[in-house]
Order: structure tokens, then C-alpha cells, then sequence
């Protein structure tokens, strides 16, 4: 589905080389001061550009078409759309016979039954975060006026191709470059300021619903809070984490700020896996879906060598979502 969200929806649409890419907010409160400036500084964070990031050129300009009035959200639906302006939809056609490998496109043809937009990954391509990252923008903004700006976001990029020395990374993503391959990383999140009490156990824990949008951001394969796997490892006795104060603070935080689908006061720490680029220049094998049997393939396209680069603001605009979501709904009960 295409819509998430309790009280704070997002609507994705469009496709990579189509005439649009954008999103629509519902539930987003009268009042709030938006214009395409309020995007700027978030949509250059995911901007290409930086050696390792597509040599797509876009302009990447927020047009707000709907749910802003004299500066001012309305509390109608809010639409933000970005046009495509520099498709190559060339270098896709070998791919309606030749899918690549890990990326969307061999599902996409057997799911939609050889209707999907396949130019540029169409609507599954890493260019529909646009969307997510003006939510967060939106998001921050209504979390910013509800707890009059406590919430701080901090989200580093801690690891590429295995390697947590960022005076190391240039040289990874030139080897990545001159070997015609690709590498993944971790980008990791902390929302610090986030009060007491939100989420929505059973289902929609707090964790629940950052992962739930965190797995919808393409090229994330795996999602941690606090300690994560590494607690498995650990005895209670060195796990758990001592409350200290009466607001709630804890001695340690393995828990990533959440206990029982709740926040608990301290920091929220969530780390994304993102994988490395299926889109690689080196031949690779693939099914001829024509004949049957697999074939090298060659795959044209301008694609980012390390999408977790451009990833990093991407991750903190779902993380922000889901806050706001759950702070909405919070605040719907009166807390
Ligand atoms: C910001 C961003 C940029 C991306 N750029 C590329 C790219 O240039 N080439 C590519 O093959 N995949 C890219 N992706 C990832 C694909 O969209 C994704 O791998 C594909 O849709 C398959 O989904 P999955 O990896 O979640 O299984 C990007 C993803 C993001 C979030
Ligand atoms: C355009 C963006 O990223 C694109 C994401 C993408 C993919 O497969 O996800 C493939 C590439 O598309 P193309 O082959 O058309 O250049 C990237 O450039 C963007 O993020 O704005």
C-alpha cells in the first residue's frame, strides 16, 4: 500500500521517470507555518552529487500544490510534488527482458503482470523518498510546535562496507567505483528529547511503527534499536538498565529509549542496515525471460555507488514520521 499512518498519513506516488514524484500529507494541524524553503535543507542532505551518489542531475525543486494558504498549513491535505527532469529511460530497456538482479524490477513484472513502469525502477526506485523526506520535514515541524521543540535529531552514517572509520570511507567508495561495484552501510538515528509514553502496544509498539516505515525506505534490510542483536549476547544483568531519576532516566540505554513498545524518556536509537547498490556495472548473470535460462547481463543507468550516503536524512524522516504519528495519537487520548 502506498498510505501509512494513524493520524499523520503519507501518500507516496509517482515513478523515477515519470512526470512526478510527491506525496500527500493528511492530518497534518491548521497553522503551521510551510513554504518550499521549509524543504530546502533537508532535500539538499539527500541531494547527489558527492562522489559515490548518482550522476543523475535533478533539481530536486518542492512545488506545495495543496494545504498551504498564506504561509500557513490549512488542515486540508497537504501535496508536495517534484518533477523528473532528467530521465534516461534508454538505459532501462534491456531490463524488460534481463531484471536485474536484487533490484525490484523481476518481482514488479510477475506481480503487476508486465504492467509496471520499469524506466528507472519506476515506483520503487530510491527517488520516491522525496516524498518521505517531506513528510519528515512536515513531521519535525508538528513535533517541534506539540513539545516546543525538545526533539533533536542526530543521524550519522557509521558505517561503509563493513568499515566504522569515516577518515577511511572516500577511500571505500573509490574502490567501490573503480571495481564497478557497490557497498552498503549503517546509518544510525538518535531522537533525543522524545517524552515518556509514546507508542501503542500491542501492535503499533513504538518500535513497530519506525520499523514498519523504516522497511518501506528501499535498500533497508535490517532495523535495531538500542543494542538490538547485540543483546542477545548479553546477560539481564548486563542488559538492563538502571532507572536513576524520576523522569526516567536510565544509568545505561541498551534499550533504545523503548520498553514495552513504549518510549521511556532516553534517547530513541535506531540503526538501518542498507545495502549495497544491486545496480553495479560489472557483468552479472541474470534470467533471460524470454528464453528461460540465465545471461550475462550489463546493467547502464546512473546509480549511486553507496545509497546509504543519500540514505542517512531518509532514515530520519521516517523516524520522524512515525513520532509525530504516535505523538498525535497521544495526544488524541489526552496524554
Ligand atoms: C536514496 C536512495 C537511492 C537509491 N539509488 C539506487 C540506485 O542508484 N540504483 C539502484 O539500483 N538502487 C538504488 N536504490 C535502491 C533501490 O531502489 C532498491 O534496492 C530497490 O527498489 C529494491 O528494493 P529492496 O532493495 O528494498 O529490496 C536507492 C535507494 C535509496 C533509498
Ligand atoms: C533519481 C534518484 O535516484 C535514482 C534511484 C535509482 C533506483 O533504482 O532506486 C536509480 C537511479 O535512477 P536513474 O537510473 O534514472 O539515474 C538513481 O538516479 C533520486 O534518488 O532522486
Amino acid at each position: 500500500m502506498n498510505s501509512f499512518g494513524r493520524l499523520f498519513r503519507i501518500s507516496i506516488f509517482g515513478e523515477s521517470h515519470g512526470g512526478m514524484v510527491g506525496v500527500t500529507l493528511d492530518g497534518v494541524p491548521a497553522g503551521i507555518a510551510l513554504s518550499e524553503k521549509s524543504f530546502t535543507a533537508d532535500l539538499a542532505r539527500r541531494k547527489s552529487g558527492k562522489r559515490g551518489t548518482t550522476p543523475r542531475k535533478e533539481s530536486d525543486a518542492p512545488h506545495i500544490v495543496t494545504g498551504v494558504f498564506n504561509g500557513r498549513t490549512t488542515g486540508a491535505p497537504l501535496t508536495v510534488v517534484y518533477y523528473n527532469e532528467n530521465t534516461l529511460s534508454g538505459d532501462y530497456r534491456n531490463l524488460v527482458t534481463h531484471p536485474r538482479p536484487s533490484h525490484a524490477d523481476w518481482v514488479a513484472m510477475t506481480k503487476y503482470k508486465g504492467f509496471a513502469d520499469y524506466r528507472g525502477g519506476g515506483h520503487f526506485s530510491g527517488r520516491l523518498t522525496l516524498g518521505l523526506v517531506t513528510a519528515g520535514v512536515v513531521a519535525k515541524l508538528i513535533l517541534k510546535k506539540l513539545y516546543k521543540n525538545k526533539i533533536k535529531f542526530d543521524t550519522v552514517l557509521s558505517e561503509i562496507g563493513g568499515c566504522a572509520d569515516p577518515d577511511r570511507f572516500p577511500e571505500i567508495i573509490e574502490e567501490a567505483l573503480r571495481t564497478q561495484d557497490s557497498v552498503g552501510g549503517i546509518v544510525e538515528c538518535t531522537a533525543s528529547g522524545v517524552p515518556v509514553g509514546l507508542g501503542e502496544p500491542f501492535f503499533d509498539s513504538a518500535e513497530s511503527v519506525m520499523s514498519h516505515l523504516l522497511y518501506s525506505v528501499p535498500a533497508v534490510k535490517a532495523v535495531e534499536f538500542g543494542l538490538g542483536f547485540g543483546s542477545a549476547k548479553l546477560h539481564g544483568s548486563e542488559n538492563n538498565d538502571p532507572i536513576m531519576s524520576p523522569d526516567g532516566a536510565t544509568a545505561t540505554n541498551h534499550s533504545g529509549g523503548i520498553v514495552g513498545g513504549i518510549t521511556n524518556g532516553n534517547p530513541v536509537v535506531v540503526r538501518v542496515a542498507v545495502k549495497p547498490t544491486s545496480s553495479i556495472s560489472s557483468p552479472q548473470l541474470t534470467l533471460n525471460t524470454e528464453t528461460g535460462t540465465p545471461e550475462r547481463l550489463v546493467i547502464k543507468g546512473r546509480h549511486d555507488a553507496c545509497i546509504a550516503m543519500r540514505a542517512v536524512v531518509v532514515i530520519e524522516s521516517a523516524v520522524a514520521a512515525a513520532l509525530c504519528d504516535l505523538a498525535l495519537v497521544a495526544k488524541s487520548q489526552g496524554l
